[in-house]
């Protein structure tokens, strides 16, 4: 069946690989994205663009969307720190208006795109959706201020929504792929040492209490990410608000990054110890059988060497663009 939703943020990098993959599932997609931190060529070919805030959705949505698929966001850890007052306001501000809209058009399924940031330090690990939220910094408390906004709007006026609590979202899908100005991330900073753009990859924090002292993440391909997507466009349920963790369960070290990422790419990428991050949790991984459960999720793409692959593809895809 073909429907019709809205992306916001379908400019970014995840918004853009679900909007490609809601296009190659038939259906017909609007993009709504202000372009402050995505980019126009981002949004995929045959997709609808409006270039506008969420705060201003209301001006679009009406009621021949089947759904809404929330991405625009503010997601820098580091600047949340910083400037807590954006967060409030992009974040829960945004949603505020998101949800106003949707209740005023009768548009009444909502996929939010929530993240692992809302557990802070877990207590356990693999990390279950019942674990304590205790976010660690404004970032992960915005998003889970939004998760509980959710929960009363199902609650209150029959919204089915699911929110999807995304652990380290990696690897490209083709054309679309990660790029932040400026660039934080581990993955898409290794492969620019490997480019010779920068002179080596700082590892922040050799000290941890983990096998080789560096921080372990839960790195998830953003294809099987956006499948799980669809998925819950068709698992939500009126008045209900589904919770899932995405993640493979698997926790691989920054060391262990930087190490399948020369092989991959045949490069040096000379590594320099630097201090812990602010923030930053020894390990976070992800228990992501609710996913499985009761969405029918089953990643395929959890090979660390073929997430940093398609990753590489898309940084050289990037590199001869911008030569040109
Ligand atoms: O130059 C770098 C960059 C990162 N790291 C390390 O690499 C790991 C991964 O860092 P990322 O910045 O790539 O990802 P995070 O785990 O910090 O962030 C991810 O998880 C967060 C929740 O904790 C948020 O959801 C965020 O948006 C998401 O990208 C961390 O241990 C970090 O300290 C380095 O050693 N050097």
């Amino acid at each position: 069946m073909s429907n019709r939703y809205l992306v916001t943020g379908g400019a970014g990098y995840v918004g853009s690989v679900v909007t490609a993959h809601l296009l190659a599932a038939g259906h017909r997609v609007t993009v709504l994205d202000d372009l402050s931190t995505g980019f126009r060529e981002g949004v995929p070919a045959g997709a609808e663009f409006i270039e506008g805030r969420v705060q201003d959705a209301a001006r679009w949505l009406d009621g021949g969307y089947d759904g809404v698929l929330h991405f625009a966001a503010s997601s820098q850890v580091g600047e949340s720190v910083t400037d807590p007052a954006k967060y409030w306001r992009n974040n829960v501000g945004g949603a505020i208006e998101l949800l106003a809209a949707m209740r005023a058009a009768g548009v009444r399924t909502l996929v939010f795109s929530s993240t692992a940031a809302v557990y802070g330090e877990p207590a356990t690990t693999p990390i279950t959706e019942d674990a304590a939220t205790a976010p660690t910094n404004p970032y992960g408390a915005t998003k889970l201020a939004v998760d509980h906004m959710i929960t009363s709007e199902a609650a209150a006026h029959g919204l089915a929504a699911v929110s999807l609590r995304y652990f380290n979202v990696a690897g490209a899908h083709g054309a679309y792929g990660e790029r932040h100005d400026p660039e934080s991330h581990l993955i898409p900073l290794v492969l620019r040492t490997a480019q010779g753009r920068r002179d080596s990859i700082s590892v922040f924090g050799t000290d941890y209490p983990t096998p080789d002292g560096t921080c372990v993440r839960d790195y998830i391909h953003v294809d099987d990410l956006a499948e799980a997507h669809l998925l819950a466009l068709t698992a939500a349920r009126p008045s209900e608000h589904l919770i899932c963790n995405l993640g493979n369960g698997n926790g691989f070290s920054v060391r262990e990054v930087v190490e399948t990422a020369r092989k991959v790419t045949g490069h040096e990428i000379p590594e320099t110890e630097a201090p812990r991050r602010a923030g930053d949790p020894a390990v976070l991984v992800a228990s992501a059988d609710r996913a499985r459960e009761v969405l029918g999720w089953r990643p395929t793409r959890t090979d660390l060497s073929g997430i940093i692959e398609d990753a590489w593809t898309f940084a050289r895809r990037q590199e001869s663009e911008s030569t040109q």
